[in-house]
């Protein structure tokens, strides 16, 4: 059984808010927006989930490692048990570290973090941190391992704040990608760091797709003679990401079918004339309900989202709230009245999650086949 080593470590909130732990992982001091899931189980998932760059995440469950780090498995390109290449998250927050009891296990997620350099803080009070942030909504925070509070200057990690960064920037690829599928029908995913569920959802259902950087123009999609688009999910702020809002309206013109996943889905919003804003401390978990409005089903869903719809009124003309969270009346999705879109702000390839609403990948397949 591999051990991991105690340290120092500390975490500061922006109000002044110092929680003092033993850092693991790697050692070193990161800047991040401070964040919280209450998701009980895939850690491996979460932090490799590149929407979760430049934050802080804290989890709620109170045991985190008990399983371990796996070996990467992947089909065709896809990674099937983690979401990226990389740890994504500035750092890491648990109440206790556990060491792993799983026969797949690899490595601890101590020696993970090492690996990857990621500093990790345990042995704190995390729900005083998230009734914190709860009350007085997501804030910046410096996480340290094995670096004492006194011997640094803290102010200076804070100088730039979360929603000011075009986080892209780290996490969408450079030249497109393309994973070979069943059939000839390409989709092209215009790929902000999109989660590898994702990817394996389309592949299950026999699209060829090319992922495309966020930044490409509409001239070079067209190009691959794509029979449907997804806007996959992502980091940060999607109000800074006017080039791809303009894309997104660029594309629309063609009358393809599009899928637009959580930040897909905002960007989508932005660039028909609705409104996405910040949300107090957001939704990230596994276990959140959405009401289908077409039929009144509710489904368990899982989420990782800052900014949203705050309400119907905010929705882009001619398109209709698909599903709503009955917890704060958020839009958790729109379907378009004229045009081939929908919409999803929770993440139907839910990883980790409850597979209630894989089925929103069904319909788009539909859309692209009757679209064919
Ligand atoms: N998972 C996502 O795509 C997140 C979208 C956006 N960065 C947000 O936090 O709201």
């Amino acid at each position: 059984m591999e051990s991991y080593s105690e340290s120092t470590g500390f975490l500061y909130l922006e109000d002044g808010t110092i929680i003092r732990g033993s850092g693991f992982g790697a050692k070193g001091i990161r800047a991040g927006e401070i964040v919280f899931t209450t998701a009980m189980n895939g850690y491996p998932d979460s932090l490799t989930d590149p929407s979760y760059r430049g934050q802080i995440l804290v989890f709620t469950h109170p045991l985190i490692g008990n399983y371990g780090i796996p070996e990467k498995n992947t089909v065709n390109g896809i990674l099937t048990n983690f979401e990226s290449e990389v740890i994504q998250v500035e750092g890491v927050v648990v109440a206790e570290h556990t060491e792993p009891f799983k026969w797949n296990s690899s490595m601890t997620l101590d020696t993970w973090l090492k690996k990857e350099g990621i500093p990790g803080l345990q042995g704190v009070d995390t729900r005083a941190i998230v009734k914190k942030v709860r009350s007085y909504g997501v804030m910046m925070g410096v996480i340290s391992s094995g670096i004492d509070f006194g011997d640094i200057d803290v102010k200076k990690y804070l100088e730039k704040r979360y929603d000011e960064i075009d986080f892209t920037q780290y996490t969408s690829p450079k030249a497109p990608i393309i994973h070979q599928g069943k059939s000839e029908e390409t989709v092209v995913l215009v790929d902000c760091g999109v989660k590898h569920g994702i990817l394996y959802q389309l592949y299950q259902r026999g699209f060829t797709i090319v992922r495309v950087p966020c930044s490409y123009s509409v001239n070079k999609i067209i190009d691959f003679d794509p029979k449907g688009i997804v806007f996959g999910n992502g980091p940060g702020n999607p109000n800074l990401l006017v080039g791809l809002s303009q894309n997104f309206r660029e594309i629309v013109e063609y009358k393809l079918p599009i899928l637009g996943i959580c930040l897909g889905h905002q960007i989508a919003t932005i660039a028909l004339g609705g409104k996405v804003k910040k949300m107090k401390f957001g939704h990230r978990a596994v276990n959140k309900p959405v009401i289908d409005t077409t039929d009144n089903k509710c489904y368990i869903t899982t989420h990782n989202h800052g900014y949203g719809i705050l309400s119907k009124e905010d929705l882009p003309p001619n398109t209709k709230m698909w599903f709503y969270n009955p917890d704060d009346g958020t839009v958790e999705g729109w379907v378009h009245e004229k045009l081939p879109i929908i919409t999803t702000q929770f993440h139907p390839e839910a990883r980790p999650g409850p597979w209630d609403v894989t089925w929103v990948f069904d319909k788009f397949k539909k859309m692209v086949v009757k679209n064919a």
